[in-house]
This record gives C-alpha cells, sequence and structure tokens, in this order.
C-alpha cells in the first residue's frame, strides 16, 4: 500500500527566502500525524505543496502514490483541506457555502454535515462576513470534512476555538480517524500533539529536526526536577556540574526553588541530590513542551536528519 503522503528531498524558496529545504517525511495511512515547529519552520509552505499550490523548487511530493501536479488534481477529491485562515465569500450563508462546497464531490452525505454543523454549534443561517473567527474556523472544518475524505489536511485547526468546542473537534477527529481518515495536522499547541498524534514530526528554519512517535520522543526520559534547598539556599555548583547543565529556572513565586531538566539516569540523579539538603523535591516526567524545547535548544541536534 502506498503512504498516504512520500516527500522527498523537498526544497521550496520563494525567490531568496527559504520555505523548506530538503525535507523528507512518509505519513502512512490511517495515522494521526502531528507537524509542528516555530513561525516561520515550513509548515504551511509543506501543506500547500501537498495540494499542488506551491511548485517545489526541487525534490518530489505524493498522495496515495501519485504525484503532486501542480495546480492539485482530480484525486484532491480524496483530501480535505482546512488552510490555517479561511477566507470565504462573504455575503454568502455558511448553508449557502457548505451547499457550494458540497457541490464539488459526489454523494456528500447530508445527515452527516447536519451531524458535524450540530456538534460544533454552527448557526448557518447568517453571512458569512457576519462570523467570528471560531465560527469562519468551524465552517472551514466542516468543509473541509463534507465528502469524508481519505487524507485530511489541517493547518492550525483550533486556534480561534473554545476549549469545549475543540474537544468536540478532537472526538470527531479520532472518530473520522477510527473510520479510516488519515490525519496530517499542524499545530503549535503541543498538548494538542500529545493528546490527538500517533507520529509528530518537528521542523525549525525549513529543516527536519526529527521525527518519532508521539510516545517515544528523544527526551522523554528526561526529569522534571523541582527542589528547594534547606533554608533557601542557592543551588550548589557541584550539583549542576554532576546533573550536566539542568538549565535550573527559579519557579515564580516561589523563592528559593528552582526546576531543574534533568537528562542524566535516574541512578545518577539520586546519587547527586544524596548530600544536598534538602526542603522540598519533586520529580515529574516532561510534559511534551519540556522535550520540544530541549530539542530546539540544543545546537547538535537541531541540523543534522534523524
Ligand atoms: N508566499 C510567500 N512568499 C515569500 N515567502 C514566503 C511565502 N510563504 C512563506 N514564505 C516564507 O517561507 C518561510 C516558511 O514559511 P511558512 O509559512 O511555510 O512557515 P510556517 O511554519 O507555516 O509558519 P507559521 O507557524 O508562522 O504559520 C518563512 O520565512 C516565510 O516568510
Amino acid at each position: 500500500m502506498p503512504a498516504a503522503i512520500e516527500i522527498r528531498g523537498l526544497t521550496k524558496y520563494y525567490g531568496r527566502t527559504r520555505g523548506v529545504e530538503d525535507l523528507d517525511l512518509e505519513v502512512e495511512e490511517g495515522e494521526i500525524f502531528g507537524f509542528t515547529g516555530p513561525n516561520g519552520a515550513g509548515k504551511t509552505t509543506t501543506i500547500r505543496t501537498l495540494l499542488g499550490l506551491v511548485r517545489p523548487t526541487s525534490g518530489s511530493v505524493s498522495v496515495f502514490g501519485r504525484p503532486v501536479p501542480r495546480g492539485g488534481g482530480p484525486w484532491l477529491a480524496e483530501v480535505g483541506y482546512l488552510p490555517s485562515e479561511v477566507a470565504y465569500y462573504p455575503d454568502m450563508t455558511g448553508q449557502e457555502l457548505l451547499d457550494y462546497a458540497a457541490g464539488f464531490y459526489r454523494g456528500v452525505d447530508r445527515r452527516w454535515v447536519a451531524q458535524l454543523v450540530e456538534r460544533l454549534q454552527l448557526d448557518l443561517s447568517r453571512p458569512v462576513r457576519t462570523y467570528s473567527l471560531g465560527n469562519r474556523k468551524k465552517l472551514g472544518i466542516v468543509q473541509a470534512l463534507v465528502h469524508r475524505p481519505r487524507l485530511l489536511i489541517l493547518d492550525e485547526p483550533s486556534s480561534g476555538l473554545d476549549p469545549l468546542i475543540r474537544a468536540e473537534l478532537f472526538a470527531i477527529l479520532r472518530e473520522v480517524n477510527a473510520a479510516g481518515t488519515t490525519i496530517f495536522f499542524s499545530t503549535h499547541v503541543l498538548d494538542e500533539v500529545d493528546r490527538l498524534c500517533h507520529r509528530v514530526a518537528m521542523i525549525r528554519a525549513g529543516r527536519l529536526l526529527q521525527v518519532a512517535p508521539v510516545d517515544d520522543l528523544p527526551g522523554r526520559h528526561m526529569k522534571i526536577v523541582t527542589l528547594r534547598l534547606a533554608g533557601g539556599a542557592p543551588l550548589p555548583e557541584a550539583l549542576l556540574a554532576r546533573l550536566g547543565d539542568p538549565r535550573p529556572e527559579p519557579v515564580p513565586g516561589k523563592p528559593g526553588t528552582y526546576r531543574l531538566v534533568v537528562r542524566a539516569p535516574v541512578q545518577e540523579l539520586v546519587a547527586a541530590l544524596a548530600p544536598v539538603p534538602l526542603e522540598d523535591l519533586t520529580i515529574g516526567d516532561p510534559g511534551i513542551e519540556d522535550v520540544f524545547l530541549t530539542l530546539y535548544r540544543v545546537p547538535d541536534a537541531v541540523e543534522g536528519r534523524p
């Protein structure tokens, strides 16, 4: 079975500006694949290339085994796309826009569309120009899903959504994925990657930094240590040296308390802490945010390919 998405050596320059450089990525059918990176990393460029909206400077991109031609092609009927910013004809109502979108596909299940509208609490009677940012986003999500696409490409789907609607969106995404839809999901919200995605790719400055199962990211083995020394004493240099630069940061509102990101083995951590007079100590697993910050900060882990 061909990969849902196969990107080989993709490079895109806009004049002299780098969009992405020598990017390799493969997404299997059935995955929920997260795509994340700082502003300007090249996420939207990659997505637009997948849709044939941007022509690569070099390299190749294929979807379900078919090379993506410029401007897309008939197979785009299998793809649903939510751009990061949706723009619609302002005087059409939400209903008219969904009817228009549904008209591009054969056999749209109207009951399914009505369910989506209800679950996302969308009022279709009003002209789109009166929609809030979040309502535009909801309309974009429904429009991307009207035809139950085989591949769903979402660029920042949850920005502008309130927490309840975001939770409903995630429930919908899990359901369509369970029914067979592959999801390619670009986001800055790392917690969403953690909750939703099977694998994640991180890019920075146009280059791939890491691709890994979400539960298995390098750095997941780190420990987050929060400690307070007796009498609020400063952290001993010897401890920091032994823990290999754990980047201590004072915990706001808690004088004398520090938060450390420790990559040393647990045994070494315990041994290093043993002689230190502690008043308080917690040792926990890193959130995905800690993992990413560490990866983005470590220069030698950045430029090389995994
Ligand atoms: N149409 C364009 N013309 C010129 N430069 C562009 C164009 N689109 C993107 N770029 C540049 O390409 C680089 C990658 O941008 P891109 O929008 O792909 O990043 P991104 O990861 O989606 O960023 P963000 O998270 O801010 O949306 C940036 O330096 C951006 O300025």
